[in-house]
């Protein structure tokens, strides 16, 4: 895949021209200079509290959550997403890794007790630039979950659409985390509410707008997750990576979602944590490579399997 050039960059004209050098930056640096993303998500010490950390189903290393920033040190990535007091507390150990802060968070808790999610706002992007100055770390962007249909809906856009705006003006990019959501979603799968959150995505002005994977009886979920992919526009969209899978059934999804529908990289937690560092480290390695290394399901697995 032919890398591409700063040129190509399409800066949105929310970013003030102070720091269009500095998005243009970022974005070559949170795509690797391919217009892709691979995220590496460790935000579920909120999102899912211990489940995903701790059982018999999962390695012990991953009960440590130092264990998210080795792999994140030691594998190719595009950037590592977590809560900023997780990063306060391990950054100075790990400056190289690049990250994104995820300024909201809530936990699975909320979803149990009321049906209508609402993530609040942890920091604001000024905190988060503040941060990024003291820190001296490598920060490109940042994140935030919306819960369209919740009763807290509008809350949440009010919320993105600053969140999306503030990144731009401090030169940080964007991803959304969009997904149907409440009392008011009879269906968080269906292809077509997908596509009408990714649309969201667009409108909120996001550089990357994450979604889960449609699904619907009878379809081939590669082939609707396009009506999302061109629903979003010049917002480049990526998929969640679900629950962990057997390694060569997540690598063809993934190789799917790019070559056939069309999406611009990953979004990948459990798959990746859920294992021992040197398995984890072989993991993200394969996913960068289908991301970002434009590599066949075949070299994927290769590279899974540390040949
Ligand atoms: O690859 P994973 O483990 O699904 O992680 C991807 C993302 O989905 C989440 O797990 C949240 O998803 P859910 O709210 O659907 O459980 C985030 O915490 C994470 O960033």
């Amino acid at each position: 895949m032919a890398p591409i050039k700063k040129e190509d960059v399409t800066v949105p004209l929310d970013v003030p021209k102070a720091m269009r050098e500095t998005y243009i930056k970022n974005y070559m640096e949170i795509t690797k200079e391919s217009g892709k993303l691979m995220l590496f998500a460790g935000d579920q010490k909120v999102e899912h509290l211990n489940d995903d950390f701790f059982g018999p189903e999962v390695p012990e290393d991953d009960a440590d959550p130092e264990h998210l920033f080795r792999i994140a040190a030691q594998s190719k990535i595009g950037v590592f997403a977590t809560q900023l007091g997780l990063i306060a507390r391990y950054g100075m150990d790990y400056k190289d890794i690049p990250y994104l802060v995820k300024v909201n968070s809530k936990t699975n808790l909320v979803e149990t007790e009321q049906a209508d999610p609402f993530s609040n706002l942890w920091y604001d992007i000024d905190q988060v630039a503040e941060f990024r100055e003291n820190s001296g770390l490598n920060i490109l962007g940042v994140g935030y979950t919306i819960y369209l249909g919740s009763e807290f809906e509008a809350e949440m856009l009010v919320q993105a659409a600053q969140v999306v705006y503030d990144a731009h003006q401090h030169g940080m990019l964007s991803v959304l985390w969009i997904y149907p959501r409440g009392a008011a979603v009879k269906d968080e799968k269906d292809p077509h509410l997908i596509a009408g959150a990714t649309g969201v995505g667009a409108c909120l002005g996001s550089d990357f707008v994450k979604v889960n994977y449609p699904k619907k009886e009878g379809e081939k979920s590669a082939e609707i997750f396009k009506e999302a992919v061109k629903a979003a526009g010049r917002t480049k969209v990526v998929c969640a990576g679900g629950s962990s899978d057997e390694a060569e059934a997540f690598l063809k999804k993934l190789h799917d979602q790019i070559h056939i529908s069309g999406a611009q990289g990953n979004a990948t937690g459990r798959n990746i944590h859920q294992k021992p560092l040197d398995e984890a480290v072989r993991m993200c390695n394969a996913v960068y490579a289908i991301t970002v290394e434009d590599a066949s399901v075949e070299d994927a697995l290769r590279i899974y399997s540390g040949e």
